[in-house]
């Protein structure tokens, strides 16, 4: 890899968080190439390689300095044990790791996996979380396709990543402790800030990164509303800052402009309208710096 004094961030090649991982860049306003197969791409419009690898390399990449930055899943983070910091949870890659048993079985409490044998691919979190609970379990370690594992005999229980469930039950499991809550996090090299230059174009990068994230958080709702409903109006929207009030021409009505949490507009939406709001818009806003 040529010496071009780019910042290196390593992403998942193929998989899960592959998609969302490009998407957060292109929101950044990063000029991706198209990559096709290749593992290292440069971006035209910043300081920038993206290195493209297997999902478990990225913690010990990151840790030696391979890349200076990686997105990965905390579950792949706290499997490898590499030391790096996590400088943010990227809100995507949401999943749950989980001990899983078959559909007829019973998990009355923890205590009960004392003596299973808990096939899974991640060793390391699950024989910590045994320990933490004082559980003496046999883990069977797999590579993939744990779900299988008690069909095929090899295991009592699976101790795996769920999202839907859908994979579960398939598989005529079922969903029982949580080991684990997981999401895709940025990492970053320990000794990134040794490198002045790098360390500046890292700052850059994160800052475009939150504004993409509080935007990605946010909705920009505009409505109309008669005069002598503005205070309650008021009342009812979970404003981020102060909303802007503006005069309308037929003098009866006035609009209002506001920055809100995204999730909370379903649940505002009735009261504004019962308050007398009309004409209510909600738009998505590309970046929030604040
Ligand atoms: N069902 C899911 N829903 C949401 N996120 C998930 C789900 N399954 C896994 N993830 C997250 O995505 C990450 C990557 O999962 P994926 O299944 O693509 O890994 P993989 O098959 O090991 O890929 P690789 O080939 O890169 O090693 C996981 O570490 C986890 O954080
Ligand atoms: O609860 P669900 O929504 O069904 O998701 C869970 C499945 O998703 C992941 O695998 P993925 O589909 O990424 O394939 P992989 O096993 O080949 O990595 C994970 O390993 C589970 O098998
Ligand atoms: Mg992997």
């Amino acid at each position: 890899m040529s010496n071009n004094g780019n910042l290196k961030l390593a992403i998942q090649k193929s998989g899960r968080l592959s998609e969302n991982s490009l998407q957060l860049l292109k929101n950044c306003n990063l000029d991706i190439e198209k990559f096709n197969d290749r593992l290292v791409v440069s971006i035209r419009n910043f300081k920038l390689d993206l290195l493209f690898l297997r999902d478990d390399d990225i913690p010990e990449y990151v840790q030696d300095g391979v890349a200076e930055l990686g997105i990965v899943g905390q579950d792949v983070l706290y499997e490898t044990k590499a030391d790096v910091k996590v400088v943010k949870k990227l809100g995507f890659g949401r999943c749950s790791l989980r001990i899983a048993i078959p559909e007829n079985d019973d998990l009355r409490d923890i205590e009960d996996l004392n003596g299973k044998r808990i096939a899974t691919s991640f060793p390391n979190i699950l024989r910590d979380f045994l320990k933490q609970n004082k559980i003496d379990a046999k883990i069977v370690n797999i590579s993939g396709s744990v779900e299988a594992a008690p069909s095929l005999g090899i295991a009592d229980y699976i101790c795996d990543l769920v999202s839907t469930g859908n994979t579960l039950k398939l598989n005529k499991l079922k969903s029982s402790i949580s080991v684990l809550e997981s999401e895709a996090v940025l990492i970053k090299n320990k000794n990134l800030k040794n490198h002045s230059d790098k360390y500046q174009i890292f700052l850059k990068l994160l800052s475009r990164i939150e504004s993409v994230l509080n935007a990605n958080n946010s909705k920009y709702i505009m409505m109309n509303v008669p005069k002598n409903s503005l205070n309650d109006i008021l009342q009812i929207i979970p404003s981020l800052k102060s909303p802007t009030v503006l005069p309308l021409a037929d003098d009866e009505s006035l609009a209002v402009h506001a920055v809100i949490p995204a999730e909370k507009f379903w649940e505002i939406v009735d009261d504004l309208k019962s308050a007398g709001a009309s004409g209510i818009l909600l738009l998505p806003i590309e970046n929030i710096i604040i």
